[in-house]
């Protein structure tokens, strides 16, 4: 038997960081996915074949649909570590902590650049390998499964990310519970740094940081969570588009600025982030961990002046929609 899964990126709309302190945070799942087989093997093992995973400092070659590592092993077995842990504790999950698994990855989702790669690749695992092992799952259980996997390997996680890639849509997160927010079509474009962070990095930086002084840091995180509750309260309202957009916009900003403040920003994002508003963007912000990655513009009326004005700062703009759909069951074979 063969299944094949696939599970968004998603951007956070508004919150990151903070929504690791247990603050809300809005986000949204987008229409780039991962695609995991997962099948059989009969060594008792687990292998796992990532296709077109592109890390720095990683080498990779490939033989006869096998991939092998050519740098170290430890680094390799490190990006490989929420892979390996979703099926893991799916094994655990399903009582077949013996059984030989296969999983094979492919991803149009850039790593390490805020979208919830991680997120995708282990939501995506845990759904191809729980069908595989005949577990019942909702969607929402395998966002809880995806959470445990980032706690595992990142050390700590909000779980916004593996819920919103299993559930799909658009949603409103606060401590492990979450409610769909009305779904809209945002008018944004996402700007790429084309450099990568590491969430378990950053998220580690911000902690050294609100240890050192939490009478900075913790007002910061407060604000950050008010600035999520005006942006449910102007999503939920019956504004006209144009008020809602022009104040969600200014959330943005605001958002992005104490984003810079915790340190999260570099040069290269803030750079798309300001091109974008020079541009017209009516708000411009870092989505995801930072450090490098994806910045967003909501730009109703001028997307592809936004976009010209990320290409001509240096970045690679993608314009993409939500996805309502979460995790999906692309195909079972027998
Ligand atoms: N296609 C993939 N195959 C295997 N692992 C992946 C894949 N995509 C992402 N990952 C894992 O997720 C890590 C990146 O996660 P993270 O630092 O949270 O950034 P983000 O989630 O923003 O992309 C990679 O280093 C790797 O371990
Ligand atoms: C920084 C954080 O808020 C979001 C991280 O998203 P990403 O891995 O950069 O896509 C961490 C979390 O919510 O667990
Ligand atoms: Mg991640």
């Amino acid at each position: 038997m063969r299944v094949l899964a696939s599970a968004p990126a998603k951007i956070i709309l508004f919150g990151e960081h903070s929504v690791v302190y247990g603050k809300p945070a809005i986000a949204a799942a987008i229409d780039l996915r991962t695609y995991v087989w997962a099948g059989f093997n009969d060594r008792g093992a687990i292998k796992i074949e990532a296709k077109d995973i592109r890390v720095p400092g990683l080498t990779v070659s490939f033989s006869e649909d096998e991939i092998y590592f050519e740098s170290d092993y430890g680094k390799a077995a490190e990006v490989l570590s929420y892979v390996r842990q979703a099926i893991e504790l799916v094994r655990e999950e399903a009582d077949a902590n013996g059984k030989g698994v296969t999983v094979s990855i492919t991803s149009q989702i850039p790593v390490g650049a805020g979208l919830g790669s991680s997120a995708a690749v282990a939501v995506a695992t845990i759904g191809a390998v729980s069908k595989l092992l005949g577990l019942e799952l909702t969607n929402e259980e395998i966002g809880k499964l995806g959470h445990k996997v980032e706690l595992l390997v990142q050390g700590a996680s909000s779980g916004i990310d593996p819920t919103v890639s299993a559930i799909g849509g658009f949603i409103h997160y606060e401590k492990g519970d979450f409610e769909h927010l009305p779904f809209m079509e945002l008018p944004i474009v996402v700007g790429y740094t084309g450099s990568s962070g590491s969430t378990k990095e950053l998220v580690a930086m911000v902690r050294r940081t609100y240890e050192e002084m939490p009478e900075v840091i913790e007002p910061v995180l407060v604000a950050m969570g008010k600035i999520v509750e005006k942006a449910r309260d102007v999503i939920t309202s019956d504004l006209d588009e144009e008020l809602r957009f022009t104040r969600l916009g200014r959330l943005m900003n605001l958002n992005h600025g104490l984003l810079d403040a915790l340190g999260v920003s570099t040069k290269k994002l803030s750079e798309l982030v300001y091109a974008a508003r020079v541009a017209g963007a009516i708000g411009a912000k870092i989505t995801g961990a930072g450090g490098g990655g994806c910045m967003y513009a909501l730009a109703p009326e001028n997307q592809s002046e936004v976009a010209t004005a990320i290409t001509i700062a240096g970045g690679t703009p993608m314009i993409t929609r939500i996805s309502r759909e979460g995790l999906r069951i692309e195909e079972v074979l027998p």
